[in-house]
């Protein structure tokens, strides 16, 4: 590894290599060994005066300096055609202070400016000619030229920068310079464009080698990142200087143009998928931004065993949905996850349409019951630890008279000042509550308004996470709990397969995606805005935070679809918390709400194990209820497992935890720091597991409500 002696800037920019600049002097300052013997950079100097010459001046053009006199009325002409790297200014020039403001305005630090003087200079001169950045002052008799050489030579290696970035920024290597102090001084384009950090995020940060390791391995490594560092150092080579990071490409022996021909196969299997904008442009997603990576990746790789796997990931990614896992994705042949599969993500094929189905018969327009609620002493016992995950949700139901949504939310949206951030009346909040716990559908075993209220405690427990409470805005906490309360509204006791299958209006309507949480929230937002239903809680917000409450609450609602799980629990596990744009906040606050939403609303196998227990007789009692309806219609069965005839319903929960669950809640607890919750998880399952033996088809006579 060649050492290179370095100079130490503070600037952000990289000193340069005093072997990479050729010496500025004259003959005898050429360096031996260097590439070759070029000819020194010109010395050039100007003296601006009306006449003037001295000692100083012989002794510049003794040692190869260039002078040349120019009046100060020519100067500026001068300037924009040339630029000395010294600009010698005669002391008796006529507003000198304003002519060297002006002089300097040109050159800026691209050249020395030095006062030349047959006298010395007053000091409130020098502080008048301090404010155009002259600092330097000779006289016309002196013969030492050494601090002008000094400073000479660091111009001309500095005026080369602008060269050397260019060139920086046109290699395709990732490059990343640290000063001795250990901060990043600088990175090139290539490192923006391989790792996807910004310029002005990392310079000015400590050197990490975290930081580097965590970035996308490189090409053909095997390794995490195979970032070689090249430390350079001064003339004295103790002193540590500066460390040059880079990325290599891997060379293969083929130039640029081969190695993109060699891939030629890797472009025909890409078929980049770009969205065309209306200009007719190319629009490229990012998963193109990944997509053209892997093709770099796997001309690097081409013939290695690597090239295969990347091959692979390409195909994997250019498929429709990258984020829907397929079935092999869990064990083979497993039964249980193969039919959660069907019936939650792939969904069943339409089959032949039949009579009405339930759905229909289900859709009853419930009254408001009177306006506000008294809230007995058991209410409000029941609702005294609402804020730890012990909360008994079915408690509140039984002593709230299945109202325990109204009177959850009541007080949990009174403690996170829903009302407020809303501008909304209380009247209008608790209207609006027993308007929306009058449309779920209390027949429902399980999606009911009690699932609700589990949902948002869920989801105010989550949000009390200090961890999350760091990154999650203020508007969107009040979002996650509106969300949370309608989130399964006028639920008819159907998946969305059975809706699909059944071609259900509403699976017209939504053209069969998402189709129940699209009518969630739809059906809430017709509720809230109908005038005569006079319980809009939204009434007050500004239109634009109107909108942006509208559109949180709907985002949210839509990630509850189990289908979309392994596409929202992918998005939250690649967010990146180091970017801290305020741009970027947003979006992470989104992400975060969209992954707890997601996580309360399955958070029933994570319950205390009562509750657990009877959650998870509910919803299979509402799955029994399905499958007898699909059999009595010969509809498609979405979740043949879930027949009251033969249902295992312990290997039913292990099957949802092996699938959903506990890879969702490993990744949430972890950033909430919630440990206990993932414990009592993985408890309850082996809870499941152990009763699995001894359960036969008799105890789904007996099931808990
Ligand atoms: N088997 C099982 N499925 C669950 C459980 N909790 C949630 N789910 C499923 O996860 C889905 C989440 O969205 P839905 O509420 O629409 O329907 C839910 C059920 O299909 C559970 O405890 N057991």
């Amino acid at each position: 590894m060649p050492w290179c002696c370095i100079g130490s800037s503070s600037s952000s920019t990289p000193p340069i290599s005093a072997d990479a600049l050729l010496p500025l002097g004259n003959q005898e300052n050429t360096q031996p060994g260097l590439p070759h013997q070029a000819k020194t950079p010109a010395k050039t100097a100007i003296l601006v005066t009306t006449g003037g010459d001295g000692l100083f001046i012989d002794r510049l053009r003794s040692t190869n300096w260039t002078v040349d006199s120019v009046s100060p009325s020519s100067v500026e002409a001068l300037l924009a055609r040339s630029r000395p790297l010294l600009i010698l200014l005669d002391s008796r020039t006529e507003d000198l202070p304003a002519l060297a403001k002006s002089i300097r305005s040109m050159v800026e630090d691209e050249s020395l400016l030095t006062v030349i003087s047959d006298r010395s200079i007053s000091e409130k001169r020098r502080r008048s000619l301090a404010k155009a950045n002259i600092v330097h002052f000779v006289s016309w008799n002196s013969r030492d030229t050494s601090l002008i050489e000094y400073v000479a030579r660091l111009n001309a290696r500095l005026r080369i920068l602008p060269a050397l970035y260019t060139a920086l920024d046109e290699v395709d290597e990732a490059i990343e310079v640290c000063d001795d102090s250990h901060t990043v001084a600088y990175v090139n384009s290539a490192y923006e464009r391989l790792t996807g950090c910004v310029r002005s995020q990392v310079i000015g940060q400590p050197d990490s080698e975290i930081r580097r390791k965590s970035l996308p391995s490189s090409f053909g490594g095997r390794r995490n990142c195979d970032w070689s560092c090249l430390r350079v150092s001064t003339a004295n080579a103790s002193f540590s200087g500066h460390c040059v990071y880079l990325r290599r490409r891997v060379s293969d022996g083929f130039s640029n143009h081969d190695q993109h021909f060699a891939g030629g196969q890797m472009h025909r299997d890409l078929s980049l998928k770009s969205i065309r904008s209306q200009g007719g442009g190319l629009v490229d997603a990012p998963i193109s931004e990944v997509l053209s990576l892997l093709r770099e990746a796997s001309v690097l790789c081409e013939g290695g065993d690597a090239a295969k796997y990347i091959k692979d990931a390409v195909r994997l990614l250019s498929s429709q949905e990258i984020y829907a896992p397929s079935i092999t994705r869990f064990r083979d042949g497993d039964r249980i996850a193969t039919q959660y599969y069907d019936g939650l993500i792939r969904l069943q094929q339409p089959g032949r349409q039949r009579k009405r189905s339930v759905v229909d018969a289900y859709r009853d327009k419930r009254s408001c019951s009177d306006a506000r609620r008294r809230v007995s002493g058991e209410v409000r016992q029941a609702l005294e630890n609402e804020h730890l995950w012990s909360f008994d949700v079915l408690q509140l139901e039984r002593v709230s008279e299945h109202h325990a949504l109204s009177q959850l939310a009541l007080k949990l949206f009174g403690r996170w000042k829903v009302c407020e951030m809303l501008q909304c009346p209380e009247d209008t909040m608790t209207r609006w509550l027993l308007s929306i716990e009058a449309h779920y559908h209390p027949v429902n075993a399980y999606h009911n308004a009690s699932h609700a209220a589990d949902v948002l405690q869920a989801t105010s427990f989550f949000l009390d996470a200090p961890s999350v409470a760091t990154y999650v805005v203020e508007s969107h906490a009040a979002a996650s709990l509106i969300a949370a309360t309608i989130h399964d509204l006028d639920h008819p006791g159907r998946g969305n397969a059975f809706l699909i299958n059944t071609r259900q209006s509403l699976s017209i309507l939504y053209n069969d995606l998402s189709v129940l949480e699209n009518h969630h929230v739809a059906l809430a937002f017709q509720l809230t805005l109908q005038a005569s239903n006079n319980i809009n809680i939204l009434a007050n917000l500004p239109r634009e935070e109107f909108a942006a409450m509208r559109s949180c609450i709907v985002e949210m609602v839509l990630a509850t679809d189990i289908r979309r799980h392994f596409e929202y629990l992918a998005k939250f596990n690649q967010m990146e918390l180091t970017d801290e744009r305020e741009s970027e906040r947003e979006a992470h606050s989104i992400t975060i709400c969209n992954m707890l939403l997601k996580c309360a609303d399955i958070s029933n196998p994570a319950r205390e194990w009562g509750l657990c227990e009877r959650w998870a007789h509910r919803i299979v009692q509402e799955y029994f209820e399905q499958t007898r309806e699909e059999k009595e219609k010969a509809l498609p069965v979405t979740m043949a497992f879930f027949d009251r005839e033969t249902c295992n319903v312990p290997l039913t929960q292990v099957g949802f935890v092996d699938m959903f669950a506990r890879e969702a809640f490993s990744c949430w607890t972890q950033f909430a720091r919630l440990p206990h919750v993932l414990k009592q998880l993985e408890s309850n399952y082996e809870r499941w597991r152990s009763m699995a033996d001894a359960w036969t088809p008799a105890h789904n006579n007996s099931l808990l409500s």
